[in-house]
């Protein structure tokens, strides 16, 4: 890979001012000048013929020796060969590149860009691909982007799943989740206290709706306000009852019973939880309930019945950098760390998707080994992506600022060198595209004034004393 050219001529090493550039202008053509290329040995043609892979020769080739412009057909061996269809080689319209699927999900991946350059456009191509290959996929979908996902040239399976939380399933989630301060040292024990005295006496399915058993625990705490015993603590257990009738009031259409997420996960389909209209700590509770249920499942399939009998599944988890933020401790980032180090061997793949990498969890984008990253200038950004990927070299984050919109660094198992490559254009529609204003803007005032001209024909047309009653 020529990784620079610098364009030099002898004759124009030392000049010292103009008129002496322009003295020698006169004189010197073209052939003074030189062309200086580094290049990036990628590895050993002989080794890709025999078996597919690319290996570092343990020699470096001979000064002087002739160069080659790779053709297609060699780069075709080294890109084209994997399940799911990307793009191509930014410098090679017809060099195909294609991932390797069963690297890119199982080695976890990181998509990252700053924002408009093209990470939704990607994660939508990757959808489709993988829809192709009847993958499981369980999309985090933070801005609803993709709950109206469409594709021109595939048939989608789309199942979306509206976020949902079993509250008996939790504990002191239940406390977080009504809003209860997490200071509130007073607050908490006693609802603490309620619950499990709730659960001593009945199972989840003596309540038929979530209302009773939040009632039953209002109902506990209100023996305990009466309770000689608790009398000093009377208002933290009101304020605790309030906050338990605000979760039922204002959670309602995310609070349930009798609900376990795995059975709402369609397999083979791109299941989407879209998730726009949830506060960060409803996100919190709901992603770290989730993918603590899918690893769960995921381990007891095998524990039980054997690796032959997995469901791989692949997570890919929008504006990650939320979800596991690098210095704020959150329930979904402790799963989402378990399941980078765990995930692998119990078939649950990781996609990170920010464009705030350097507020991203460093430990959970370390265990990404693959990353596709488009354009960062961030100098704290790239250095941040940098300590935590050590396949990211000097090179590739010197790129990283020249990248245009749909161009990505793919570098990781999934792919057999880090290669530039332009990301296809999502053939469909998806909701993070760029608005169109200006059309927005036209369309919205012509149907608006040609709603005032009808109404003006409608009045002189009928005049006030004709209309028919
Ligand atoms: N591969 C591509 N080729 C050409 N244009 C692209 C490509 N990817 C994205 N674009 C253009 O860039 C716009 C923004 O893309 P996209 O929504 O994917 O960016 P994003 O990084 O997800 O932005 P945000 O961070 O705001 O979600 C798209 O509307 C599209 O016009």
């Amino acid at each position: 890979m020529v990784e620079s050219t610098i364009q030099g001529n002898m004759a124009l090493e030392d000049i010292l001012n103009i008129e002496h550039l322009e003295k020698i202008r006169e004189f010197e053509d073209n052939s003074s000048y030189y062309i200086l290329g580094k290049i990036k040995v990628l590895g050993d043609i002989k080794e890709l013929n025999k078996n597919g892979a690319l290996k570092l020769p343990r020699v470096p080739p001979k000064p002087g020796i002739p160069i080659y412009r790779a053709d297609d057909e060699l780069l075709k061996k080294v890109f084209s060969k994997g399940h799911l269809k990307i793009g191509h080689l930014v410098t090679r319209e017809e060099v195909e590149v294609k991932l390797d699927a069963n690297k890119l999900c199982s080695r976890h991946l990181a998509i990252l860009a700053m924002t408009g350059m093209g990470k939704s456009n990607t994660v939508a191509v990757l959808l489709r691909e993988l829809n192709k290959l009847k993958a499981t996929v369980l999309v985090f979908d933070m801005h609803g982007e993709y709950r109206d996902i469409y594709c021109e040239s595939e048939k989608l399976r789309i199942h979306i799943i509206e976020p949902k939380i079993n509250i008996y399933r939790i504990n002191d989630d239940l406390c977080d989740l009504a809003g209860v301060d997490a200071q509130a040292t007073k607050q908490r024990p006693y609802i603490r206290k309620a619950v499990k005295e709730i659960k001593e006496k009945f199972k989840e399915s003596d309540f038929s709706t979530v209302e009773e058993y939040v009632n039953a625990i209002i109902g506990k705490l209100e023996e305990y306000k009466i309770d000689n015993n608790y009398k000093k603590d009377e208002s933290s257990i009101q304020t605790a009852i309030f906050r338990l009738e605000d979760m039922l009031q204002f959670r309602k259409n995310i609070i349930t019973l009798h609900y376990n997420p795995i059975n709402d996960i369609k397999e083979h389909y791109i299941n989407i939880i879209p998730m726009e209209e949830l506060d960060e700590n409803a996100v919190d509770i709901i992603v770290s309930y989730i993918a603590k249920a899918v690893l769960d499942d995921r381990k007891r399939i095998i524990i039980d019945k054997g690796r032959d009998f997995a469901k791989p599944i692949f997570m890919i988890f929008e504006e990650a950098h939320l979800i596991a933020p690098q210095n704020r401790k959150t329930r979904a980032k402790y799963y989402l760390s378990r399941i980078a180090r765990e995930g692998r061997k119990f078939g649950v793949g990781l996609c990170l998707v920010s464009q705030r990498p350097k507020t991203l969890d460093a430990e959970t984008l370390s265990q990404c080994s693959n990353l596709i990253i488009s354009k960062l200038i961030e100098p704290t950004d790239q250095k941040h992506v940098q300590m935590a990927s050590e396949n990211l070299s000097e090179d590739l984050v010197k790129q990283l600022t020249s990248l245009n919109i749909g161009e990505a660094i793919i570098l990781g198992p999934c792919i057999k060198v880090p290669a530039i490559v332009k990301v296809d254009r999502f053939d469909g529609r998806y909701g993070g595209e760029d608005l169109n204003l200006v059309e927005l803007w036209e369309k919205d005032y012509e149907e608006s004034e040609n709603l005032k001209k009808s109404d003006k024909i409608e009045n002189s047309a009928f005049g006030d004393d004709d209309l028919f009653f």
